[in-house]
């Protein structure tokens, strides 16, 4: 039973902020899925008793019912909002202990709505519940709070204009919700707006072309907008055998044709037995007969394998270490069976697993969106599947740019041997895809078009040529040919360069520097999470870890440092780590990222994981 209901609940909805980076566009009007941002999250917030709009009550469009509050002074950030809400709801006549904050740029806040309420419920001494993203961030403007704690937090600090959220919230006791698929992110960028297919009314230049100026994302906004260019993609489905769907992504929830177990069965070699004993012993049970003809009478017992069927009527199945047969009074050929002296009677049921105990006829045993490993395809065996619906792999065609390149023997005489195709094209296979054709190119504008015209794939990965020097092509040929820029950079180094555009004709191309780290580095932060959304997976988390020792970061944007595990299972730097080398990232477990100021040793830190390395 809950613990409280829905009528405990009110919603505060932020819908004032000045959308900076989306050129003081009214976020709360832009248009997400065919409803109004302001409207998803009033929607999101449908059964709450009260609900009120912080925003502007000149522009502000919300139904009838829903009263609009300014906070005060106007743009005095959201904690003096979500407190102006507080005070809204209260003048209302709202008694709720709870309240929702659900600012409007978070177009899936309904997803979490029912979770943050579960959470409230679990944790009845907690003062809040809020979602923790991927990126271990705490994402406070979707979150359920307790109004008194609230209240009692502004009380001691007084004014709360201008204070963060962090601030507001420090004295309560929050419980973290971790959100696995990014529905706590918000648009805060043009490109995250493009990538969600929200039009911008054109009261600034949306991103068009390559040329455009556009802030580079962070680490966890590419990864994002990566996975949702991934996920827009068509599915295409088929149906594998087991065999055959090793590692394959599920298109769809799979239910159990059969019981399992199929029958109840004996979980140990030894007596199924009825009634009372001593027990008279009849015919053996083995595993594979078909015992519905049979049953045991009470006062007897059937010797039984392990996995065998029991017959109707039995009680328990008594292992063979606990039972002594010998011989019924003078011994006319019939045997009887008691229990070890010392040993009770045995309970009903016991030793025998009944059917249907791991899963009932119709029962979704596997769901959507997960990956077919070795444990889920013997379970899918279990329950009788022969074969299984799955997404079909999207297949990815590398072209590799470089006039200097050679795909053989040593580098010299101006000749630079080609070190990234061996890596991508494990790394395109290993993150679920299908490696297409692979080609190498050279750094003329027409070869680079023809390649990329030329291509099939589902994604093409581009190599080199990104930068702004005479023979880098790759930007003017995605100009010429009209693409739709996502991402124009990535707040990170090295590997800011990587550049990721839809064709006219709705293919992705992800293109890399040509400096091998960095183009490794790209690839780690754009290709797992693209992949990931084209199969319908959740995204991966990145895991945290920890520094062995403090590493400053003192520029912009975050520092990718990889690193391998010592025996303390803390990250050191490998060195050979410069955008233009190999050997450092050859040697790491894992990758680092610093963010910008740099971080010690007390830090848990995000990481880019390589799949092949050790945890
Ligand atoms: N004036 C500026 N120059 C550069 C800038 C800048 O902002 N201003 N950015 C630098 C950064 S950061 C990077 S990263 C690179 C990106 O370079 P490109 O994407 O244009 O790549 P290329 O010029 O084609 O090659 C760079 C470097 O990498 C070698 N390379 C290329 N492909 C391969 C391969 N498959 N295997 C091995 N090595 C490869 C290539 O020979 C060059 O040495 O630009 C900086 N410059
Ligand atoms: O970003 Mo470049 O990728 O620093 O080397």
């Amino acid at each position: 039973m809950p613990t409280f209901t829905t009528a405990d609940v009110d919603a505060i909805i932020l819908a004032g902020g000045r959308a900076v980076r989306l050129g003081g566009r009214d976020k709360g009007a832009l248009v997400y899925e065919g409803r109004t941002l302001i409207e998803r999250a009033l929607a999101a917030a449908a059964s709450a008793s009260h609900r009120v709009v912080v925003g502007d009550p000149a522009t502000a469009a919300v139904p009838s019912g829903v009263r609009v509050v300014r906070e005060e002074p106007m743009f005095s950030g959201p904690a003096s909002a979500v407190m102006a809400g507080v005070d809204a709801l209260a003048e209302a006549g709202s008694t709720a202990t709870w309240v929702f904050v659900l600012a409007c740029d978070v177009v899936r806040s309904a997803e979490l709505t029912g979770a943050l309420l579960a959470g409230a419920e679990r944790h009845p001494d907690a003062d809040g519940v809020v979602p923790i993203d991927q990126e271990s961030r705490r994402q406070l403007l979707v979150g359920l709070y307790r109004v008194s704690a609230l209240r009692a937090s502004r009380d001691g600090i007084g004014d709360v204009a201008n204070i963060s959220m962090k601030r507001l919230l420090e004295p309560l006791s929050l419980v973290e919700l971790p959100d696995d698929g990014y529905a706590s992110a918000d648009v805060d960028t043009p490109e995250q707006a493009q990538a969600l297919g929200i039009e911008l009314p054109a009261t600034a230049p949306a991103t068009a072309s390559v040329t455009a100026p556009a802030q580079a994302p962070s680490i966890a906004d590419a990864r994002l907008l990566a996975h949702e260019l991934g996920a827009a993609r068509p599915a295409s489905v088929h149906r594998a055998g087991l065999a055959a769907a090793a590692g394959l992504t599920l298109a769809d929830d799979v239910t159990s044709p059969s019981p399992v177990p199929a029958f109840a069965n004996s979980a140990m070699d030894g007596w199924a037995v009825a009634g009372n004993w001593p027990w008279r012993l009849g015919e053996p049970i083995h595993a594979g007969d078909d015992v519905r003809h049979r049953s045991l009478e009470p006062g007897c017992a059937s010797p039984i394998m392990t996995g065998a069927e029991v017959p109707a009527g039995t009680w328990a199945v008594v292992r063979s270490e606990d039972g002594v047969v010998a011989p019924v009074g003078t011994g006319a050929g019939e045997w009887e069976l008691s229990l070890r002296p010392g040993l009770g009677d045995p309970r009903e049921g016991h030793h025998i697993r009944p059917a249907g105990e791991e899963a009932a006829v119709g029962e979704v045993v596997l769901h959507r969106g997960e990956v077919l490993t070795p444990p889920r395809l013997g379970f899918a065996a279990a329950c009788g599947c022969d074969d299984l619906p799955v997404r079909v792999p999207p297949t990815v065609d590398l072209v590799v740019v470089g006039d200097e390149l050679v795909a053989s023997g040593a580098s010299g005489a101006g000749r630079i041997r080609d070190a990234l195709t061996p890596q991508l094209v494990p790394l395109i296979e290993g993150a679920g895809a299908r490696s297409g054709s692979v080609g190498q190119v050279r750094d003329q504008t027409a070869d680079i078009r023809a390649a990329i015209e030329r291509s099939a794939g589902d994604l093409i990965i581009v190599t080199g040529g990104t930068s702004i020097g005479t023979a880098d092509h790759t930007r003017g040929v995605l100009e010429s040919m009209g693409v739709r820029v996502v991402i124009d950079g990535i707040a990170m180094r090295p590997g800011r360069p990587a550049l990721v555009a839809v064709l006219q004709r709705g293919t992705v191309a992800i293109c890399l520097p040509g400096n091998p780290l960095a183009a490794m580095l790209a690839a780690l932060v754009l290709l797992g999470p693209m992949v990931e959304g084209m199969l319908g997976r959740p995204l991966t988390r990145l895991p945290l870890i920890r520094l062995a020792a403090d590493i400053p970061n003192p520029r912009q944007g975050s520092l990718l440092v990889p690193c391998a595990f010592g025996p303390d299972g803390r990250a050191k730097p490998t060195g050979w780590a410069d955008s233009g080398m190999v050997r450092g990232l050859a040697l790491a477990d894992t990758v680092a990222i610093l963010p910008q100021g740099g971080a010690s040793q007390e830090d848990r830190l995000p990481a880019l994981p390589l799949a092949w390395s050790r945890p």
